[in-house]
């Protein structure tokens, strides 16, 4: 590290060498409405490789979800194409995992039997898919509360049963749609260094959607910029800081430099999204 933000890269492919482990070709979606058609995102093309951890990050409104689901093969695709592992995606696909913002465990369930889920529906033997589940309630952090019921768990904690039932079926690609919004500024610093002990661990692609600029630098080998409606890549900002990361790196001077750097990207579109919105209600009013 020379202590100097690296230039942003024009490029979106994987480096050179690195296995794509998610290519997205051109991708466009809109919505029809009432109002005439929405275009979401357009002409949005990146590729993820093997391993690499990626943050989406843009304005309120800019397609980021309507990105996340045409992955998750959960939106019908418009055009363009997406690929996983070299299949492409037209609906749900087993080599996607998926986090969203809410944690969505099981209340009858306990956390064992929630991380085993997944295993029990590829018809995992019973011994075989609970020493499986255990091994990802250890690695989150959960060892010792397997007994516990989600109602009996923190928010952090029941949204770690999420990443771990969502990793127990060994996805390629794991999709995060901004998974620590619902939680506390220090719950969400402290599972954002678990996850990134976890994807380092497992070597773990992770794709993260996010409107937070201090999650995307501390996570992320790469992080995509977008632009306000119609949603397109702006920039996309190579983030060279040492591995192992952790939150203590947040009060570093070349952290500061990446957060500013991307703010100043950030700033402009959130601010044509707000004008936007405020000639909008004008007019309506
Ligand atoms: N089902 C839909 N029907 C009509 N318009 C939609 C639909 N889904 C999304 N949109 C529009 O597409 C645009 C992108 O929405 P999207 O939810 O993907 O943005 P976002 O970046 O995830 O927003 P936020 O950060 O606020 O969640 C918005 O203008 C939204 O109003």
């Amino acid at each position: 590290m020379n202590g100097q933000p690296t230039p942003a890269s024009p490029a979106i492919e994987a480096g050179a060498g690195c296995k794509a482990m998610l290519k997205v070709d051109k991708v466009g979606r809109h919505f029809d409405t009432d109002e005439g058609a929405v275009v979401a995102i357009e002409d949005i093309s990146f590729t993820v490789s093997e391993s690499e951890f990626v943050s989406v990050i843009g304005p309120s409104g800019c397609g980021k979800s309507t990105l996340f689901n045409l992955i998750g093969g959960l939106l019908p695709m418009g055009e363009g194409s997406i690929r996983v592992a070299g299949e492409p995606i037209d609906g749900p696909h087993s080599a996607i995992g998926m986090v969203f913002q809410e944690d969505a465990t099981f209340p009858w369930r306990t956390v064992l039997e929630n991380v085993a889920f997944p295993l029990e529906l590829q018809g995992v033997p019973k011994k075989e898919r609970f020493e499986k589940a255990q091994q990802f309630v250890n690695l989150v952090g959960l060892g010792g509360f397997e007994r516990r019921y989600p109602a009996e768990l923190s928010g952090g904690m029941r949204q770690r049963v999420s990443i771990a039932r969502t990793l127990a079926h060994e996805p390629k690609l794991l999709l995060m749609d901004e998974p620590f919004a619902a939680l506390d500024e220090q719950t969400r610093l402290l599972l954002g260094d678990k996850v990134l002990q976890i994807q380092q661990a497992l070597r773990q692609t992770v794709l993260l959607i996010t409107h937070n600029i201090t999650e995307a630098v501390q996570l992320s080998d790469r992080v995509l910029i977008m632009t306000y409606r119609p949603g397109r890549i702006k920039r996309i900002v190579p983030i060279d800081l040492p591995r192992p990361r952790t939150s203590e790196m947040l009060s570093s001077e070349v952290f500061g430099r990446y957060i500013a750097e991307i703010w100043a990207d950030l700033r402009e579109e959130a601010s044509r999204g707000m004008l936007e919105a405020e000639n909008y209600s004008r007019k309506e009013a």
